[in-house]
């Protein structure tokens, strides 16, 4: 095999599903990638048919494709981060395992598993296989709050909890977590959690009164990946990445039938 040349620009791996409305998925990465200057690549683990207004069909990878993409991109340009997404299936979160096992650069795991909306995008059960599998590989897990309540096991009710399922999410195998807030519709603001067994954070920010956050959480963990990319610090990271999305939310462009994308054109937010 050759060797993997060193990089002349900080590079992203995202390993995540299509979303064709652009506004999630591996679309939402790429786009923030490039706002943060960052070169992007992908490996595809599934097709959707997926807009502002929902998911209706999930179109499968086979399980070994989705590793020989991985493997194509790896073996040539060098990933300075590796991102996931969206994995859908027991079959490729372990395959998606076994490739991350070789990767020597910071791994950020969004363990996608269900949408604002209710979307299910991870089958039935698979979430143990994160546990099993994909936890204690990542360096950063960014889960929104039904994901960390998933995982835990926990419900998570109010900012008590969410320190708890954080702490917990350590204990279970991640090195550092964000838990994600913006499903707490009930709440006056979004705030979000960051651990990483030393520090605890929280991330804190009004709650805009806007249904136009498709894809936040996934453009939020590619920001947080894109600065990693670029040499910061987690906690670094998570702040910086946290104002990003706040920007981004706030001048959506307002596109779509239902929860319209966020604005990954922020030219003049600090990169
Ligand atoms: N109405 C809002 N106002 C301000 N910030 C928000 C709002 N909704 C979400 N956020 C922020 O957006 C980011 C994504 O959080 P969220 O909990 O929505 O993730 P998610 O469910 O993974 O998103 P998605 O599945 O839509 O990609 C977090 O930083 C959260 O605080
Ligand atoms: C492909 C894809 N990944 C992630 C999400 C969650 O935002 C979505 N809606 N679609």
């Amino acid at each position: 095999m050759n060797s993997v040349s060193e990089n002349t620009v900080p590079t992203a791996l995202t390993i995540a599903g299509s979303d064709p409305s652009g506004g999630a998925g591996l679309q939402a990465d790429l786009k923030t990638f490039s706002h943060y200057g960052i070169y992007g690549m992908t490996a595809i683990t599934c097709l959707t048919a997926g807009n502002t207004q929902g998911v209706s069909e999930v179109n499968p990878i086979d399980p070994s494709f989705i590793r020989q993409q991985c493997q194509s991109v790896i073996q040539d340009i060098k990933p300075s981060v590796t991102k996931t997404g969206m994995l859908f299936s027991k079959e490729t979160i372990v395959a998606v395992a076994d490739d991350l096992a070789t990767i020597s650069c910071p791994i950020v795991v969004d363990p996608v598993m269900v949408t604002k909306r209710g979307d299910i995008l991870l089958s039935k059960n698979a979430q143990n296989y994160y546990i099993e599998h994909l936890l204690q590989l990542s360096d950063v897990l960014t889960p929104n709050i039904p994901e960390a309540e998933l995982l835990t096991k926990e419900q998570i009710n109010n900012s008590d909890d969410m320190e708890q399922a954080a702490k917990r999410l350590l204990e279970m195998g991640s090195k550092s977590v964000v838990i994600k807030g913006g499903h707490q519709k009930e709440s006056k603001n979004s705030n979000d959690l960051f651990f990483d067994g030393n520090e605890m954070i929280w991330l804190t920010s009004k709650r805009y009164p806007t249904q136009h956050t498709h894809g936040a959480g996934d453009a939020f963990s590619a920001a947080i990946s894109a600065l990693l990319a670029k040499g910061k610090s987690l906690r670094q990271a998570a702040e910086q990445a946290k104002q990003f999305i706040i920007h981004a939310i706030k001048s959506a462009p307002g596109l779509g039938k239902g929860q319209g994308p966020i604005n990954f054109s922020l030219s003049h937010h600090p990169k």
